[in-house]
């Protein structure tokens, strides 16, 4: 493996319609100019980037590997020479459906992909109530690629709110996780940016969260702010609502240092707990 310290990571904040053929063009268009205007070597799109977050709409979008949807991100990736962690679409294999993200690396090559393990089953009365187990079934198996800068992990939404998977993926060598998301407007004012900002210093890692842009016309309003945080906590780049490109530089030495000077993954106690898989 080459050892390159600095990549610069770009989120795509798209607006997502219900229809997935101007979502793709959207998305594509994004990922050209995070390539040629801010010079990313590493682009994230948002969760149910090519269809709207609602279960009426899962099982219609859904793709069979590859389908159309992982093969434009692939041919993408090559042409562009880029990484493409490419949020995340409804995925049928059988008779299940999952919420699936596919990533590919600078030759097109499908790198890995992750299942949603923890599916977003609430009920917050008098707000938002979502059940996605009534359309999509459990991913099983934590996210880990291995790309040419460091080790990245990757989750979706929900999964950001156990700090188990999270802690499990930095175990088996992530120094960056990626998280395509869609909160919403109830629990992304309450909690978006405080999980980005915790998981980051608790794990020491590069945080990435990328939403959807808020569409007031959706049935599911996503909250936007699509976020990096650095390994020390700092935002150091953050969406608005609308649709943007937000850009950082990635700082592997950076981050080395913050592990060493404040040595919190040495210091757990794994002869009083530790985490299995
Ligand atoms: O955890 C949350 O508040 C939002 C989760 C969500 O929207 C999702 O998992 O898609």
């Amino acid at each position: 493996m080459i050892s390159v310290k600095k990549l610069t990571l770009s989120v795509c904040q798209m607006m997502v319609s219900d229809k997935k053929e101007d979502n793709l063009k959207k998305a594509e268009d994004m990922i050209r100019r995070a390539v040629n205007d801010d010079g990313a070597n590493l682009v994230v799109l948002p969760e149910m980037f090519n269809c709207p977050y609602n279960n009426s709409y899962f099982p219609g979008f859904a793709e069979e590997y590859p389908g159309p949807t992982a093969g434009m991100l692939s041919s993408l990736a090559k042409e562009l020479g880029v990484y493409i962690i490419g949020g995340s679409i409804s995925e049928r294999e059988g008779d299940k459906i999952y919420n699936t993200s596919y990533i590919f690396n600078q030759e097109g090559k499908l790198l890995g992909s992750h299942r949603k393990m923890h599916l977003f089953d609430i009920d917050i009365e008098g707000e938002i109530t979502f059940k996605e187990s009534e359309t999509l079934g459990r991913g099983n198996i934590p996210t880990v690629i291995e790309t040419d800068f460091c080790k990245i992990g990757v989750a979706i939404c929900y999964d950001m709110r156990f700090p188990e998977l999270m802690r499990l993926m930095v175990l088996e060598g992530a120094e960056i996780i990626v998280i395509p998301a869609a909160f919403n407007m109830t629990t992304g004012p309450a909690h978006w940016k405080d999980l980005i900002k915790v998981r980051a210093i608790d794990n020491q890692v590069y945080f990435v969260a990328a939403s959807p842009a808020r569409n007031m016309k959706a049935s599911y309003q996503p909250y936007g702010h699509s976020a990096i945080a650095n390994p020390w906590g700092d935002f150091i780049a953050m969406a608005g609502e609308g649709e943007e490109i937000i850009t950082g530089e990635i700082d592997l030495d950076y981050l080395e240092k913050i592990r060493q000077q404040l040595p919190l993954l040495k210091h757990r106690r794994t002869d009083v707990y530790h985490i299995t898989y």
